[in-house]
């Protein structure tokens, strides 16, 4: 049924909710309460054209997938759609740019933060905000970088180094780089293909990619865009305060041929990510629209802050993958997770995202192989997010691709430096610490 600009418009509130997504029109209101993005980031495109808004996180199949067939009210026309455009959000739009618009040619960035850069500027605020921001005082964020700035390589000359081989592998999954992608949702805000470009890139590039329980794109879209069948793909997980949500984000997983199931224990409340709060308050204080929480507080709101160590015996049980634990931040925890058995251990702060003032997850490492070093001498591999990110806004795979070569140049360079034609001649001695700065 074809609808009129006015039948739709007057369907802009809590009572009654219509929304058009690429034509189709839809009565959301029964959905609102249940939106796992909140009800407000609907009500803010409440009658009105919410295309954009939506494609910027979520993939067209979603809709048939998440609303009934009742909610689809008609059609409108494009022409009639055009008047329902939404105006432009003052606080939401990009970040003043240079003079020339066109983002720098790939070759002319050079190193990771040359991406970010760029990120900063072609991101939305809002974007940008919930990418990058850390929690509270970001000490834990900037804490992490420093920490590398603290250890220094003990060089090896003469060691006549012709080729490297900087292969390895993560749960038997083989990865040209001691690098693969760690979980980061909403990848879509950073490029239209999202996750997409992130599989496709790191297929080329051999790299392994672990998708985020919130990701923007679905995981059977994820894995058709895959450089090849066999590439793996592991499905990161949060429990959910529903816990049949979670069983459900395994079966899929399981049914799509993920590889592993990496679940996040780090956030059992979500930290306190304060740009992130400043701008989304902005954001609705300029729509009249109820309180801003920030997109991680809505992304976070349904993760189950009710969780133990049993939680893994509850995933051991429900699938056969193998399974990974993120977010291990101390010698005892890292201990306890080999004693419950799983197939990998993430040392992370979540980026900073989590606990301010949490220690760095070098420093962990150091803990580990000095208190248990029977568990590990060292990381297998490094995951990175937020570069991914940077690296994916306004250039889509082409960018990550760039980012990963910059990245094996830098990797292959030290190793010569190292004097190691592998990885598996890394020891401890080429990267000595000083307990003064791990203060253990
Ligand atoms: C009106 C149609 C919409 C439908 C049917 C819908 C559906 C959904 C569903 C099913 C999820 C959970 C996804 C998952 O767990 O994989 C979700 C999450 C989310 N949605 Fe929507 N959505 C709609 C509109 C919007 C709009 C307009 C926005 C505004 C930007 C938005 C922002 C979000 C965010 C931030 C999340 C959280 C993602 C996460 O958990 O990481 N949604 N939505
Ligand atoms: C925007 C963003 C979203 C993230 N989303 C998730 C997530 O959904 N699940 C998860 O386990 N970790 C998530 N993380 C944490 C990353 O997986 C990773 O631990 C962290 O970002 C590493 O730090 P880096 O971004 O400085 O490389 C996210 C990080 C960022 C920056």
């Amino acid at each position: 049924m074809k609808l009129t600009l006015q039948q739709i418009t007057g369907h802009n509130n809590q009572e009654s909710c219509w929304v058009a997504i690429h034509g189709a029109v839809y009565d959301v209101t029964e959905f609102l309460d249940s939106h796992p993005g909140g009800a407000t980031v609907i009500l803010r495109c409440a009658g009105k054209d919410a295309t954009e808004d939506f494609d910027s996180v979520h993939s067209p199949e979603l809709l048939s997938e998440a609303l009934p067939e009742t909610a689809l009210q008609g059609y409108i026309d494009s022409a009639e759609l055009d008047k329902l455009k939404d105006t432009p959000n003052t606080v939401n739009e990009k970040q003043p740019k240079s003079v020339d618009d066109s983002p720098p040619s790939l070759q002319s960035l050079i190193n990771l933060q040359d991406f970010e850069k760029v990120a900063h500027q072609s991101l939305r605020a809002t974007t940008w905000a919930y990418y990058s921001s850390g929690a509270d005082d970001e000490l834990s964020k900037r804490n992490n970088a420093l920490a590398y700035q603290k250890i220094s390589l003990r060089p090896r000359i003469l060691r006549n180094i012709p080729t490297m081989n900087t292969t390895t592998a993560i749960l038997g999954y083989s990865t040209s780089l001691p690098v693969y992608i760690s979980p980061v949702g909403l990848a879509k805000l950073a490029h239209s293909e999202g996750e997409c470009a992130l599989a496709a890139a790191a297929g080329k590039e051999g790299l392994v990619q672990v998708l985020a329980n919130g990701s923007s794109m679905t995981i059977e879209q994820v894995m058709r865009s895959r450089a090849s069948p066999n590439q793996p793909i592991f499905q990161q997980l949060y429990v959910n305060k529903d816990i049949r949500k979670s069983i459900e984000t395994v079966r899929r997983a399981e049914r799509a041929g993920a590889s592993a199931i990496w679940i996040t224990v780090d956030s059992p409340v979500v930290g306190k990510r304060e740009m992130d709060e400043r701008l989304n308050l902005a954001v609705t204080a300029t729509d009249h629209t109820e309180e801003g929480k920030g997109v991680a507080k809505i992304v976070a709101s349904s993760i189950s802050p009710f969780i133990d160590w049993e939680i893994l015996t509850w995933l051991r049980q429900l699938t056969d993958l193998p399974v990974v634990i993120k977010g291990i931040q101390c010698v005892e925890d890292a201990v306890l997770a080999y004693q419950h058995g799983v197939q990998g251990i993430v040392l992370s702060n979540h980026g900073g995202r989590s606990q301010d003032t949490a220690q760095s997850p070098l420093l962990t490492l150091l803990e580990i192989r000095k208190f248990a070093p029977h568990l590990i001498e060292g990381a297998t591999a490094v995951g990175l997010g937020r570069p991914f990110l940077f690296s994916l806004s306004g250039y889509g795979e082409k960018g990550v691709r760039r980012m990963i070569e910059i990245l094996r140049q830098e990797i292959e360079t030290n190793m010569v430096f190292l004097g190691v034609t592998s990885l598996d001649q890394l020891t401890p001695e080429m990267c000595p610490y000083k307990t003064s700065f791990a203060g253990i």
